[in-house]
């Protein structure tokens, strides 16, 4: 099979070396240095290692880098287990294994940033307020380290928190206390946007402004410390708003939470300063994100793979995008091969506003049928199904629902039957966002558990988990495109818990519900924090 690169990127060994000191300024966004040469291994290997030039593309080197972390927070703190190697994590020669027992043999490997990739990061605010601790918990623990210098996040987070750890100080903010529930700060969300049309490509990544939401222990802005909160988000406009030397900040919000588990965000949300609107360029769209609504954390990563799909979808395709947060799969589709329609099914009601905003800007050429639903794709998913040319699931990583599976395997199932004499399966494409680590999993237990058990969810009473199908956007073609019943022939699945998707993959080959030999699969390597993201072909 064809090998190639989806966005190769490498420095010269010089510019590299040049780099070695890795400072967590605003305007310091080089990637902490290399490295050392390693023997040259069976797959073709093409490090990222420039955050100013992901887009490049280069041939691919001789001699492949091997990538050490040097985080001085890698033994503390719990995001990161991969300090040696970071181009080519273990987890890469598993698939290759794995993918050539299932017929596809030939893998290149691009690897997209290796430092500096994490756009969107939630931190714990722990401490005193003369001693601020914000970060994320030791492993096994809630004991939260201090990550000033972290590899992994974009540095103008690293900076961000460095203001937002003055401010608390100043004005004698005081961190929240998980055994007692007292305090003010309990978790901050810095999310950057890398989208400022007003400069040069290759100047917007490093030039990256923040979002910050504040996790308020209160009820609401009525309290009496809502006074302290506001002093906090002028500190970190007054020092790194527009009028500062460095522009740092793009808006900071207020989260009201005062519940005692470990869910992070409370229901009320309120923005106090800065830009109203957020908005990220990938797929070659505009998209708009609020800070309630699931966003990528690796903005540019999540942009290759969005070239690379569209390259799976038959022009005038209807789509389907399954767990579809914003729509971002959909409309980039709706946009990059001119789809007769599609359809985004999504539980969190916070991504309609992302929806309606995204698709308000696509360009006036797009004549298809866009619709979002808020509902949950588990719940009657032959009706999301059918009628689709193209099924896209991007689920959480506990994988697709069983009901859904269920649901793919009967259609593969009853048009195998309709058509007696032809071989019917989807094929399947794959991109998997492989998280491996056993302590990325120790951090996202911390922060995320609520979010990925259904029973949790339902006991705890999200705020945006569905009950019944309550709203929806619906954008008419003006062409007036009909519907129509087809079934659906090409899955693509990305995957965010590869031991879940293997476990998928076999069964559908059991199955039949997808050809046996994949066409093709790409993988998406992002372990944790440190480990780097990669795209794998087959
Ligand atoms: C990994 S995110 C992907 C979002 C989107 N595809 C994107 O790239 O921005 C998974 C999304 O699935 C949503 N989700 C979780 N369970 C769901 C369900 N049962 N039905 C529909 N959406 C669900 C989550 O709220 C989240 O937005």
């Amino acid at each position: 099979m064809a090998v190639s690169f989806l966005s190769p990127l490498h420095l010269s060994s010089t510019s590299l070396i040049s780099h070695r000191r890795f400072t967590c300024n605003a305007l310091s966004s080089q990637p902490p240095p290399p490295l050392t040469t390693s023997a040259p291994n069976s797959i073709s290997l093409n490090p990222s290692l420039n955050p100013n030039n992901l887009e490049s593309s280069t041939s691919i080197p001789s001699t492949p880098l091997s990538c050490a972390l040097q985080c001085p927070h890698f033994q503390s703190c719990s995001g990161c287990t991969h300090e040696y190697d970071l181009h080519h994590p273990s987890v890469v020669d598993e698939a290759v294994e794995f993918f050539k027992r299932y017929g596809a043999p030939d893998f290149t490997f691009d690897s997209c940033r290796l430092y500096g990739w994490r756009c969107r990061a939630k931190l714990a605010v722990r401490g005193s307020s003369e001693n601020p601790l914000i970060g994320l918990y030791e492993e096994g623990t809630h004991n939260v380290v201090d990550i000033p210098e972290c590899k992994a996040h974009h540095p103008n987070i690293n900076a961000a928190i460095e203001l937002l750890r003055k401010g608390i100080t100043k004005l004698e903010v005081e961190p929240y206390d998980e055994d007692m529930g007292t305090g003010e700060l309990r978790y901050v969300q810095m999310a950057v946007t890398t989208h400022s049309t007003s400069l040069p490509f290759s100047e917007r990544y490093r030039n990256g402004k923040v979002q910050v939401s504040l996790v308020w222990n209160s009820r609401s802005e009525t309290s009496s410390i809502f006074e302290k909160l506001n002093s906090l988000a002028n500190f970190l406009w007054t020092n790194g708003g527009p009028r500062c030397n460095i522009h740092l900040i793009h808006s900071v919000w207020a989260n009201f939470q005062t519940s005692k588990n470990n869910i992070i965000f409370g229901n009320r949300w309120r923005h106090l300063v800065g830009e109203r609107d957020f908005w990220e360029r990938v797929g070659g769209i505009d998209i708009y994100l609020t800070p309630s609504s699931f966003g990528q954390a690796n903005t540019r990563a999540f942009d290759s793979l969005l070239y690379k799909l569209h390259k799976y979808v038959p022009y005038g395709s209807s789509v389907a995008d399954l767990y579809g947060g914003a729509g971002t799969i959909g409309l980039s589709l709706a946009v990059s091969r001119k789809c007769r329609s599609v359809k985004c099914v999504e539980i969190n009601k916070e991504s309609k506003l992302c929806f309606e905003m995204t698709a308000s800007r696509l360009p006036n050429s797009v004549d298809s049928n866009m619709s979002w639903h808020h509902a949950d794709a588990a719940q009657e998913p032959l009706s999301w199904l059918l009628g689709s040319d193209v099924i896209v699931v991007d689920p959480p990583r506990k994988g697709l629902d069983d009901s859904l599976l269920s649901a793919l395997q009967t259609i593969s199932s009853v048009k195998r039957k309709a058509v007696a004499s032809a071989r019917y399966s989807l094929s399947l494409i794959v991109f998997c966002i492989l998280l491996m680590n056993p302590m990325h999993n120790t951090y996202s237990k911390g922060f995320s558990q609520t979010f990925s058990s259904p029973s949790n969810m339902k006991d705890e009473k999200r705020p945006w988990i569905l009950r019944e199908k309550e709203s929806s956007v619906n954008i008419q073609s003006t062409t007036n495109k009909s519907e129509s019943d087809v079934l659906p022939q090409t899955l693509i699945y990305i995957s965010c818990g590869w031991d879940n998707f293997k476990k998928v993959l076999k069964m559908f080959i059991l199955s039949n519900t997808i050809a046996l030999a994949l066409d093709y699969a790409v993988i998406w390597k992002k372990t944790s924090k440190s480990v780097s993201n990669a795209i794998v072909n087959v």
